[in-house]
């Protein structure tokens, strides 16, 4: 069972707070991005683990660190027994992207750069196209994908933010089509402005905020049970 907590005992944080907090992980507090990463898609791959059935999973991974984690995310995945695809339709040059590339290929998890022909066959997709880096509105190639994605009607897991969503504005108008409408999202490190309205299922991953950073930057973290890696967030 994962640990509800309240959406008031946490800050909601805003695209220029996530960007400083990222940024002082990297330089004064000395972590690399893929230790972080490694944790946000494990906490990912945890919570869609707790809250739906095995299954094919199509991952859609965006160009940039979101895109990142939805890889981690499907290695997890594969390990928990699920069994996930990759969506990949614009290539990085970062070297830390050509390795998780390499890791998800030589563990047999297929790639490639549009959306499966069968995409109907899967009953759940995470996406993990654009977190708090986004500037809407989207591009070609990802607004025709999210046109589709949104047409299809299958369950979207979506990773820091529904891509396509305004870090700070918020849900969108119900009939926008190039958007994540999702089914269950998980913040990482804290929730972003856009979903504090947000009434779906919320998970909260990215326990690894040092104590110095919350205490520099006044963060209200998530109280996190024992030694788990995610919680619930309610009202
Ligand atoms: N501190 C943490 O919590 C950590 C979070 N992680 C994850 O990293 C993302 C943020 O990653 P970042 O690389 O900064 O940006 P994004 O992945 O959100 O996107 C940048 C990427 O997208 C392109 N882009 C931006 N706007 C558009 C647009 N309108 N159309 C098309 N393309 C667009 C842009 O050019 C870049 O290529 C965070 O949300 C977490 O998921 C880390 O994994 C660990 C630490
Ligand atoms: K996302």
């Amino acid at each position: 069972m994962v640990q509800i907590i309240s959406k008031k005992t946490v800050s909601f944080i805003g695209q220029k707070m996530a960007t400083q907090i990222d940024e002082q992980l990297f330089s004064k507090y000395g972590f690399k991005v893929e230790q972080l990463m490694e944790l946000a898609g494990l906490a990912a791959a945890q919570a869609i683990a707790a809250h739906y059935p095995k299954s094919n999973v199509a991952v859609l991974c965006g160009p940039g660190n979101n895109g990142g984690d939805g890889f981690v995310c499907a290695r997890h995945l594969q390990q928990f027994g699920f069994n996930p695809s990759i969506v990949y339709p614009k290539e990085s040059k970062n070297e830390l992207m050509k390795s998780l590339v390499t890791q998800c290929e030589t563990s047999s998890i297929p790639i490639q750069p549009t959306l499966p022909t069968n995409l109907h066959t899967f009953p759940l997709i995470v996406d993990a196209l654009f977190g708090f880096s986004f500037q809407p509105p989207p591009r070609e190639p990802f607004t025709q994908i999210l046109k589709t994605v949104r047409a299809s009607g299958i369950h979207v897991f979506s990773i820091d933010i529904p891509s396509g969503w305004d870090v700070e504005k918020g849900a969108p108008e119900d009939t926008a089509d190039d958007v994540i409408h999702p089914h269950a999202v998980i913040s990482l490190t804290l929730p972003k402005i856009c979903m504090r309205n947000w009434t779906g299922p919320h998970f909260l991953g990215g326990r690894f905020v040092p104590r110095g950073l919350v205490e520099e930057m006044q963060l209200q973290m998530p109280e996190y049970p024992g030694f788990e890696q995610i919680v619930k967030v309610e009202d």
